[in-house]
């Protein structure tokens, strides 16, 4: 078969059925033509910035920044958002407010209720704010391609020890479904490049459709029975939820917010970075977010959001043994003694923000309007209150403020979710948007082989020795 046919064949093969009603009339446009639309554009306007302003200069790098783990280098091209030290996350170019106001709901109506993850997958893939239509045809195609996950995986994952990490265990996981890769068929079958981002986006959509189950599996079979119950008659977020337990509508509404705030952060966090390294290889993008899963397992980033649990419950358990309340007294105490022994304060600090990260404020505001009373929650506000002044008086931290792993877990306890080791999973499951919504525009765009330069101490102390005014 001759690639333009292969092609095309792809095409159709992407077109969501829901798309096309049963009367065969076509009546909205899908994810797919709305991409096949915007490809050509979008690669004529980079390879124009290219050509044109290709040489301009956008930063330098200090000594300083090279050792110091490449703390503002200017060095990567991202769609789909971007992060503003002061003001946080925008999501092509929309706050989280502004998300929350404009991205069709549950309910159909934008404004009433958290917005749907398929409404950011949407918004992030194309920089469009999508119709609740359009939002339905991509749930209905997402539940479809759920049944791609291959059939070797949930047997691997049944066979995993119950005390290895949910994170390891997801790792494994999407590593195994990666034999349904048609990015790494198709590469082997020598498809040319200006076509990868065709299979890439097969992929991509599929990994989204499959990631719930074997996030729920992982949590079913570690916690509980291992039983998972899907109903594809609700949205993504509310199906996983069915799938992990919960049939509860205000958690479906918690979990919305969740795996939407949880997307993107623009590229240089750890997993997006990770996800867009092991792609700019060709690896597909199962093995790339699988890559993207594993920098997400480090605690300095996504696991913070189960050491945040960890360390309330030890200055729980410390101040009950001692008769003592927790208040803003005591957790000035605990948080010295976590300092004074050289370890970190979870879910504070940041490499980039520099005010309270918004996903806290969101998640702050969905905990009063949802549980103001809740103690856990009163603890996490008390936290907020002392935490920054203590981190300011330590004085090495550059971002004394919350970001947002410090509110998660508080959430999700609320609703009797208390497998703190588990939280990241749920992370997980929504940094895939981000990373991979980024992938398809790595592939469309042509995008290289990612490879900075590195120098050697001895090349560094040489350079500053000849150069005493660099
Ligand atoms: C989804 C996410 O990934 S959000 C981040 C989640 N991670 C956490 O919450 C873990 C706690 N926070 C941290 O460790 C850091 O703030 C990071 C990793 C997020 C950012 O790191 P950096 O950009 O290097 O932070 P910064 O420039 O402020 O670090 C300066 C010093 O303050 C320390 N510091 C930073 N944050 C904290 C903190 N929360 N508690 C104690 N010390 C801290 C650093 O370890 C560093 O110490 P050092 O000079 O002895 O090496
Ligand atoms: O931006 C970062 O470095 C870390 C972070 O908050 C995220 O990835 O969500």
């Amino acid at each position: 078969m001759n690639s333009l046919s292969r092609a095309s064949r792809l095409l159709n093969n992407l077109k969501p059925s829901a798309a096309t009603a049963s009367t065969g009339v076509r009546s909205i446009t899908t994810l797919q033509e709305t991409l096949a639309a915007q490809v050509p554009g979008k690669q004529a306007k980079l390879a124009a910035l290219k050509k044109e302003h290709g040489s301009k200069v956008i930063g330098k790098v200090t000594i300083d920044q090279l050792i110091g783990g490449a703390r503002g280098v200017k060095c990567m091209l991202w769609e789909t958002s971007n992060l503003d030290a002061e003001e946080g996350i925008r999501f092509r170019g929309l706050t989280i407010p502004e998300c929350q106001q404009v991205l069709p709901t549950y309910s159909g109506k934008a404004g009433d209720g958290e917005p749907l993850l398929e409404s950011l997958i949407w918004l992030l893939l194309t920089s469009e704010v999508p119709t609740k239509e359009q939002v339905d045809t991509l749930t209905a195609e997402l539940h479809e391609r759920s049944s791609k996950l291959p059939s070797h995986v949930v047997p691997l994952l049944n066979s995993l020890p119950k005390d290895m990490h949910p994170m390891t265990q997801f790792s494994i996981g999407l590593n195994a479904a990666q034999t349904a890769s048609s990015f790494a068929k198709a590469y082997a079958d020598g498809v040319p490049k200006n076509e990868y981002h065709l299979y890439a986006l097969e992929d991509i959509l599929n990994v989204f459709a499959v990631i719930p189950e074997i996030a729920a599996t992982i949590y079913r079979n570690v916690y509980f029975d291992g039983v998972v119950t899907k109903d594809q008659s609700l949205d993504y977020s509310g199906n996983f939820c069915r799938m992990l337990g919960y049939n509860n509508p205000s958690f479906d509404e918690l979990m919305r917010l969740y795996l939407c705030i949880h997307t993107d952060h623009e590229g240089g966090n750890a997993s997006a970075h990770t996800t867009h390294l092991v792609g700019s290889t060709l690896s597909d993008p199962y093995l790339s977010y699988a890559a993207g899963l594993n920098a997400l397992a480090g605690p300095l980033h996504g696991l913070a959001n189960q050491e945040v649990l960890k360390w309330i419950q030890a200055l729980q358990e410390k101040f009950e043994k001692e008769g003592k309340e927790v208040n803003a007294d005591t957790i000035t105490e605990f948080a010295w003694e976590t300092l004074n022994a050289k370890k970190v304060i979870p879910g504070y600090g940041h490499a980039v923000l520099r005010k309270t990260d918004p996903r806290y404020t969101c998640q702050r505001e969905f905990g009063l309007k949802h549980m103001p009373d809740d103690p856990l929650f009163k603890i996490v506000e008390t936290i907020y209150q002392v935490m920054p002044g203590i981190l300011t008086e330590h004085g090495k931290v550059a971002n004394p403020y919350p970001n947002v792993d410090s509110h998660s877990g508080v959430l999700l306890w609320h609703y009797g979710f208390t497998q703190y080791q588990y939280y990241t999973v749920l992370f997980g499951v929504s940094r895939a948007v981000g990373g991979l919504c980024q992938l398809y525009w790595d592939r469309a765009l042509g995008l290289p082989l990612e490879r900075p330069k590195s120098h050697t101490p001895e090349w560094l102390e040489s350079f500053a020795k000849n150069n005493p005014d660099a």
